[in-house]
C-alpha cells in the first residue's frame, strides 16, 4: 500500500542505491572517449557515442526480459525498445493512465553529462576501461532515473490525501501553484542533509592507522549538488507533470 510515509521510505532507499552508483563510478576517471560522438575508439558509430552504444542494447536486453514492465522504471531510449518476452506479473494498478506518457530521461542524460561528469572529473583523465565506465554510468542513470520517476506515486499519494486542493489548480493548470503545494521545505532539508552523512558514511575510506585525515571516495559535496540541482527539482517537474494529466 502507498502512504507519503511509505513513498517517502523508498525514496530513503534509493539514497543508499545513488550514493553505492556514485562511489561505483568514481572507480574510473572521466574517460572522455566515452560520451564523444564520433570517437575514434567506435569506428562504426554512426554519429553516437559509445555510451548511447552501450545504453540502447544493454535496454534492449533487459525490455525483452521485462524490466519496463515495472512503471517504475522508464528508459532512456524507449524508442528502440523491442518488446517484453516475459509474461507480465501481476501487479497492483496504483498510477493514472497518463504516467506512462511521463519520460524526463532526456533531461536527467543531459545534466549527467554536461553538469555532474565535466564537474566532478578531470576532463583529460583516461583508462581505458570505457565500456566498464559506460556500464557504471547506466546503473548510475537507471537509479537516478528511478528516483526522479518515483515522483508519479508521491504525486499520486498527496493526490488521494487531498483532492480538494489538488482539483482546482490542477483545471487552471497553475504550475507555480501545484508546486508550492507539493512541496515541503523541511522535507528537503532533512534529505540533502541525510545524503550528505551518507556519503561520508558510505564512503569513508576505511585504513588501519589511525592517523585523522579522514578522505571520502565522492566529495560529499558532489553528492549534495545532485540532490540541490537535478534530483529534487525533477522529482517535483515529474510530479507536477503527472498531477496536470491526472484528470484527464
Ligand atoms: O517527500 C515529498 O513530499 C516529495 O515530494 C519528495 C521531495 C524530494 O524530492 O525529496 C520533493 C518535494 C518535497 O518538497 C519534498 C521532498
Amino acid at each position: 500500500d502507498y502512504t507519503l510515509n511509505s513513498v517517502r521510505e523508498f525514496l530513503v532507499r534509493e539514497e543508499d542505491s545513488i550514493i553505492f552508483g556514485l562511489i561505483q563510478r568514481a572507480n574510473f576517471p572521466l574517460n572522455a572517449n566515452t560520451y564523444l560522438l564520433n570517437s575514434s575508439i567506435l569506428p562504426s558509430s554512426n554519429g553516437s557515442s559509445l555510451l548511447d552504444f552501450v545504453v540502447i542494447n544493454t535496454e534492449a536486453v533487459q525490455a525483452k526480459g521485462g524490466r519496463y514492465q515495472n512503471p517504475q522504471e522508464n528508459p532512456f531510449f524507449p524508442e528502440k525498445l523491442p518488446a517484453s518476452l516475459v509474461k507480465p506479473y501481476p501487479v497492483e494498478k496504483f498510477l493514472h493512465a497518463g504516467a506512462a506518457s511521463i519520460n524526463i530521461n532526456k533531461s536527467i542524460w543531459k545534466f549527467y553529462l554536461d553538469e555532474l561528469l565535466v564537474k566532478w572529473f578531470d576532463t583529460i583523465l583516461e583508462d581505458g576501461n570505457y565500456a566498464q565506465t559506460a556500464a557504471s554510468d547506466l546503473s548510475l542513470l537507471q537509479v537516478i532515473s528511478r528516483r526522479i520517476h518515483y515522483g508519479k506515486f508521491v504525486a499520486e499519494v498527496k493526490f488521494r490525501d487531498s483532492p480538494k486542493k489538488y482539483e482546482p489548480l490542477i483545471r487552471a493548470k497553475d504550475k507555480e501553484g501545484l508546486i508550492k503545494l507539493l512541496t515541503d521545505k523541511s522535507v528537503e532539508e532533512k534529505v540533502i542533509k541525510r545524503v550528505e552523512e551518507k556519503a561520508k558514511v558510505y564512503g569513508k575510506e576505511v585504513t588501519l592507522n589511525d592517523k585523522n585525515d579522514t578522505k571520502y571516495k565522492v566529495d560529499p559535496l558532489v553528492v549534495t549538488t545532485l540532490y540541490k540541482k537535478l534530483l529534487i527539482p525533477l522529482t517535483k517537474e515529474v510530479e507536477v507533470e503527472y498531477l496536470l494529466s491526472r484528470l484527464d
